[in-house]
């Protein structure tokens, strides 16, 4: 994870991680989806966890969690199909993305050991805050993985520093209160509160919720250390998949046009 921020830097623009919800459509689209982001130019992957109550996500990814939970997939099943995934790729830094039941549920241990077998990257916990996490940052730590903790405009200066002691990796700057799939988006706004965090915190700054498309990637790339779009990918690959029946060829090329034009961006934002 470091080294990814550490090579962008030297190429002056911001890393593009797109975020998927596993299993949806189904267990092996998700590795395929994997493969055809990076294709596509995603520097690292988030993988979101199955879950039935995700409640800081907005209608477009809670349905696909139900759909992901329909077919079966579970967190154990998640931390499979990235090891899949690294069969072919070694890569592209993981992020497994969730809430905190499914890991209680495998026990902290037990998790921490399967998702580095796996190699698995980081885990960032929506429900967990940094103060309730020691327990499994620590393990997460021991194993070379990153913690990652979510920072909104609201958060505190005492709390982003807080923050900074205890996640790795990045942070997740929240660039909008809400859900996941908001339009609202501010982008003059977010310059002058990515400034706040670096104050703050040294980890390099992704900002996510409400980028849709490349113009608002381009902006957000011109100003955080990493660009994180949710929303606009599930969409994609639910109207691909409803029309083809499943995730067909056409349906991996539409999502790899998509990440393309989001790279391109992104790497053209600050030049
Ligand atoms: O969907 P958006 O608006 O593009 O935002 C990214 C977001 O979906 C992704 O990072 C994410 C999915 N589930 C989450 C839960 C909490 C925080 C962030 C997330």
């Amino acid at each position: 994870m470091a080294s990814l921020f550490e090579r962008l830097k030297g190429e002056n623009r911001a890393a593009l991680i797109p975020y998927i919800t596993a299993g949806d459509p189904d267990a092996q689209a998700t590795v395929e989806l994997m493969h055809a982001m990076v294709e596509g130019g995603a520097d690292a992957i988030e993988v979101g966890v199955p879950f039935s109550d995700p409640m800081a996500d907005g209608p477009v990814i809670q349905a696909a969690h139900e759909r992901a939970l329909k077919s079966g997939l579970g967190l154990r099943g998640v931390i499979d199909l990235v090891a899949e995934f690294r069969q072919r790729d070694s890569d592209t830094p993981v992020v497994l993305m969730g809430y905190q039941n499914p890991i209680e549920a495998i026990g902290v241990t037990a998790f921490v050991e399967k998702a580095a077998a796996a190699g698995v990257d980081g885990v960032l916990t929506v429900d967990l805050p940094p103060e309730e996490a020691d327990e499994l940052s620590a393990a997460l730590g021991e194993r070379g993985m990153s913690p990652i903790f979510l920072l909104a405009p609201t958060t505190s200066a005492a709390r982003t520093r807080e923050v900074a002691t205890k996640g790795s990796g990045f942070v997740y700057y929240v660039s909008l209160k809400g859900v996941t799939g908001a339009a609202n988006l501010d982008t003059d706004a977010l310059a002058s509160q990515v400034e706040g965090v670096r104050e703050a915190c040294a980890l390099p700054v992704g900002v996510g919720f409400g980028i849709r498309d490349a113009e608002t990637a381009g902006q957000v790339g011109r100003v955080a250390d990493a660009v994180i779009v949710g929303s606009a990918i599930v969409r994609l690959i639910h109207e691909q998949a409803s029309a083809a029946g499943g995730m067909n060829a056409q349906g991996l090329e539409a999502v790899r046009g998509f990440l393309a034009e989001l790279r391109s961006a992104v790497e053209t934002a600050r030049h």
